[in-house]
């Protein structure tokens, strides 16, 4: 079988901590080709933008798209009108008509597409949505907190028009907890705080519920320099159960539950390639979603500068 011919866009720190690593590790890809504005990806061709890539580079049948979510849509459509399937990360695009585009247009198009919400991938997922299948839900608390100077070191497109600020990491939870709930989530209100030199928020407090009134609260933090947290409590008639280390880690009642071994990645490239080998695309919006209504909604609070 012949390996998927991948080109991959916008070689930063995520491609070079986890894409790369896990298109490595995966026989059925091989990287042949990157595009970026950056420092150049070893042991491939390298292209300065994805249009010099598919003009000039190695024939590609698939192209990861790592690139900050503004400008993404015009790229991944750039990919789509040459026929190739297509991994984007999150968040998909800078904004969710972009998005909801995007996902029409892979159907025209017939290729495969995945929105990767690489949370949802997390060990621990798979073994807490089926707890929580047969269980009677009544509250879910999201305490997502991290030091964006450690994650996102002088990424300036994070605090822009588009770049989402803590929702960008707190997306996440979003994704975790609408892959785990059997009904859709509305925003009741938000609260934003953004430092009065960004255009982004640094810290977001959300009221979430479904149609059954389920209590959905999310605590967001950007500026979490110590004992960073990526917890989701959900609280059922039935016992509690609790996700940690992003959902790395699961136990119910207090109690260590058995989680995959595979890494979040690697499950990420994996689905990928069964969505090609299916002809289908996993593009799920709901988590874009709620990350727009909280911006609708939300209230405004200026807090002091941002500085990196
Ligand atoms: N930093 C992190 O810990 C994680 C980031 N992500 C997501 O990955 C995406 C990228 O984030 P980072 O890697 O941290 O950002 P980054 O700023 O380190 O990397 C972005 C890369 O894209 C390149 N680029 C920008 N525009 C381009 C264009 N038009 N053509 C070609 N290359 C272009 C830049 O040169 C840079 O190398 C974001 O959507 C983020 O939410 C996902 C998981 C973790
Ligand atoms: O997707 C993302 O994950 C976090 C971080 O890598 C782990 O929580 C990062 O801020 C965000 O882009």
């Amino acid at each position: 079988m012949q390996p998927i011919r991948l080109g991959l866009v916008g070689y930063g720190k995520i491609a070079q901590d986890q894409h790369v690593p896990a298109i490595h590790a995966n026989p059925a890809f091989q990287l042949v080709a990157v595009a970026t504005q950056g420092l150049p990806c070893a042991g491939v061709d390298n292209f300065r933008s994805l249009g010099e890539l598919l003009e000039n580079g190695p024939q590609v049948d698939a192209i990861a798209f790592c690139t900050p979510p503004q400008g993404r849509f015009a790229l991944v459509q750039q990919a789509l009108a040459a026929g190739k399937h297509v991994l984007v990360e999150k968040p998909p695009c800078a904004t969710l008509g972009e998005a909801m585009a995007l996902v029409e247009q892979v159907r025209e198009q017939g290729v495969s597409g995945l929105f990767a919400w690489h949370s949802r991938y997390a060990p621990g997922i798979a073994a807490a949505r089926d707890w929580l299948a047969s269980r009677t839900l009544q509250s879910v608390q999201i305490d997502w907190k991290e030091d964006v100077r450690k994650w996102h070191p002088g990424q300036a497109w994070i605090w822009q028009p588009g770049g989402l600020g803590v929702f960008d990491p707190g997306i996440n939870a979003l994704s975790i907890v609408t892959h785990l709930l059997a009904l859709p989530l509305f925003v009741e209100s938000a609260e934003l705080r953004v430092p009065d030199n960004c255009q982004s928020p640094i810290a977001a407090s959300i009221k979430m519920a479904d149609a059954r009134h389920l209590d959905v609260r999310a605590e967001f933090d950007f500026d979490h320099g110590h004992d960073e947290l990526w917890s989701i409590e959900i609280r059922c008639a039935e016992g509690v159960l609790r996700l940690d280390n992003g959902g790395a880690l699961l136990s119910i009642d207090g109690v260590g539950q058995a989680v995959s071994e595979e890494g979040e990645y690697a499950a990420v490239y994996r689905h990928f390639q069964q969505l090609i080998a299916d002809k289908t695309s996993d593009m799920d919006l709901q988590p874009l979603r709620l990350v727009a209504d909280s911006f609708f909604v939300g209230s405004r609070t200026a807090v002091e500068p941002f500085y990196d």
